[in-house]
């Protein structure tokens, strides 16, 4: 019997490639391949991370598909009907990423509270950067919100309760009510009493269409003064543009985005916008780019996607 093949559509790290490269029983085409270029005819499995979008074209083009399997948690890149309707299981690692992603929304919220990325770009450009102008914001005993109460919403609780004894507030319009009872914080029914509030807002919710844009310029006006948005979430959650506009006020202290709309983030999309900023960091999407994640979640991606072509029963993360 032909041996199923596997195309890796998207980097993965190391480890994760040399497990399949030690599974025998499956084909494996790489993403330096000149073969990936043939994966809708060829693939029996696809693992990817959020670099390929897999559109209901390319299931419908992809006749042997049996099974995608999504490194992290993520998955606005996958049209989940059209893998429905064509019967292919989709699955992601959800969790797994969580502490990386966490750990990369409040180093963010330092730096930028620091003006660490500011001063840096000061120094390196040899000026003799002055400390008494160098203010910072200290973010010990603040008020945190949190948009999402997810996995990922959940560390980044818990390590701004650790960090910083910050008081947290939590909004969610689809947690459950137990969400969080091992965690001190406040729940909110509503995003304008969490903005109210929050000297630092901090966005862990998917890209749906209910938060396509959820903070949009009437949100970012209801933020407090000096408040800090940090979204290592999605692009499409903030509304850029309004963004730029309430950062140009100087109301705000700033914002942190290692999402955004246009990704990698480039000096064309954002040179003479949000990049002109001196109260902006933007990094391109690295929340759970550690080695130990990447190493971590892509095993697992792995040995989810070989027990699904093993025919396993009830294999984790499958969404559809
Ligand atoms: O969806 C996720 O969990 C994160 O955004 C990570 O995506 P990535 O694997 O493309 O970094």
């Amino acid at each position: 019997m032909a041996k199923p093949v596997v195309f890796v559509l998207d980097p993965y790290h190391e480890d994760a490639v040399a497990l399949l490269q030690s599974t025998e029983w499956v084909d494996l085409v790489l993403p330096s391949d000149p073969r990936r270029a043939s994966w809708h005819r060829d693939a029996d499995g696809v693992i990817l991370r959020s670099e390929t979008r897999l559109t209901a074209d390319d299931f419908a083009a992809a006749a042997k598909l049996r099974i995608v399997v999504k490194q992290g948690v993520g998955v606005d890149n996958i049209d989940l009907d059209a893998a429905r309707r064509a019967g292919v299981a989709v699955h992601n690692t959800p969790a797994l990423n969580s502490e990386a992603v966490a750990e990369f929304s409040l180093a963010l919220a330092f730096s930028l509270a620091r003006r660490v990325a500011e001063v840096d770009r000061r120094v390196r450009a040899g000026e003799a950067v002055r400390r008494s102008e160098t203010l910072g914001l200290s973010l010990f005993r603040k008020t945190v919100g949190v948009v999402g109460m997810g996995n990922i919403g959940r560390v980044a609780a818990r390590k701004w309760i650790g960090a910083c004894e910050a008081s947290v507030v939590g909004y969610d319009p689809v947690a459950p009510a137990d969400a969080w009872s091992d965690l001190p914080h406040r729940r909110v029914a509503t995003l304008p009493e969490l903005l109210e509030v929050s000297d630092v807002v901090t966005l862990h919710v998917p890209l749906l269409p209910s938060t396509r844009g959820m903070i949009g310029a009437k949100e970012l006006a209801a933020m407090k003064d000096n408040a800090i948005l940090v979204n290592a979430a999605r692009g499409g959650v903030v509304d850029e543009k309004a963004l730029l506009e309430e950062l140009k006020k100087g109301r705000l202290w700033g914002a942190v985005l290692d999402a955004m709309e246009v990704e990698p983030p480039t000096l064309e999309a954002y040179g003479d916008g949000l990049l002109a900023m001196d109260n902006v960091i933007m990094t391109p999407h690295i929340g759970a780019s550690t080695r130990e994640n990447q190493s971590n979640s892509g095993i697992a991606v792995v040995k989810t996607l070989l027990a699904v072509l093993e025919g396993k029963a009830d294999v984790p993360g499958k969404l559809v």
